[in-house]
């Protein structure tokens, strides 16, 4: 029998992940909302101090459900234009590894995360003590695929060393998940991903694949819990107590 395991303490490991995140967004910033458990309690909190009038912000968000929550919080809402930077996009994430390098995309919004990460000048991380792992791999990579291509992407992942599991709908397991884009979920278990750099570019040379899972290079720095405590973790490098920073390191 499967050990029951209480993860009760995660949501407040969760919260004070994003209540550090809150001290590096500074007034007048233009910031990315990420999407997820994690990234919803920073919206929440971050919503609590523009209602208070402490911070002005403009944001944009990366998935449906966050661009709701901002808008009933009254963070406000930009949309995409040519030339938009973000000073600071504050994201969570369902594995970081030492190098930060993740996996995202357990909540499907992989492709327009990918796409405000990129268009920022800083990814922050913000994640519980379960997200820091040695090796990426143990949680599938998720995939976002044209309902068309579907058959031939599931032999192309097969086909890399791959197991892909199409996502079914929550709300109704005879359908299948779909992205705010309309598209199809992949959930690719490879176990360990040893040569990370080499998957991504392989995946992005199969048709129908809109975007992968694999964020590499792209967080400058996570907070995440570990051992009761929120360290910053930066590429490669021994991780420093959150308390250390008033501000963008
Ligand atoms: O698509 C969803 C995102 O990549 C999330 O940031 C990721 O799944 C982590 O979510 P959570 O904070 O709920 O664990």
């Amino acid at each position: 029998m499967t050990p029951i395991q209480d993860k009760s303490h995660l949501d407040q490991e969760k919260q004070d992940a994003a209540r550090a995140a809150l001290r590096w967004v500074q007034d007048g910033m233009l910031v990315g909302l990420g999407t997820g458990s994690t990234a919803a309690h920073f919206i929440r909190q971050l919503g609590a101090k523009v209602q208070a009038g402490e911070l002005r912000v403009q944001a944009t968000a990366t998935s449906l459900a966050s661009e709701n929550l901002a808008r009933q919080l009254g963070i406000p809402l930009i949309e995409p234009r040519r030339g938009l930077r973000f000073n600071l996009t504050v994201d969570g994430a369902d594995e970081v590894d030492p190098h930060l390098h993740l996996i995202k995309g357990g909540g499907g919004a992989l492709l327009r995360e990918k796409i405000i990460a990129t268009a920022s000048d800083y990814l922050l991380v913000i994640a519980d003590s379960s997200k820091a792992v040695a090796q990426l791999g143990k949680f599938p990579l998720p995939l976002e695929v044209v309902s068309f291509a579907l058959p031939w992407v599931l032999d192309a992942v097969a086909a890399l060393g791959g197991n892909p599991v199409v996502r079914m709908s929550q709300q109704d397991p005879d359908k299948h998940a779909q992205s705010d884009q309309g598209n199809l979920l992949v959930d690719c278990h490879f176990g360990a991903l040893n040569e990370v750099e080499q998957l991504a570019r392989q995946l992005k040379t199969i048709p129908g694949i809109v975007e992968h899972g694999l964020f590499l290079g792209l967080a400058r720095a996570a907070l995440v819990v570990q051992h009761g405590q929120v360290q910053v973790l930066r590429p490669d490098a021994a991780p420093q107590a959150a308390d250390s920073f008033a501000a963008l390191p």
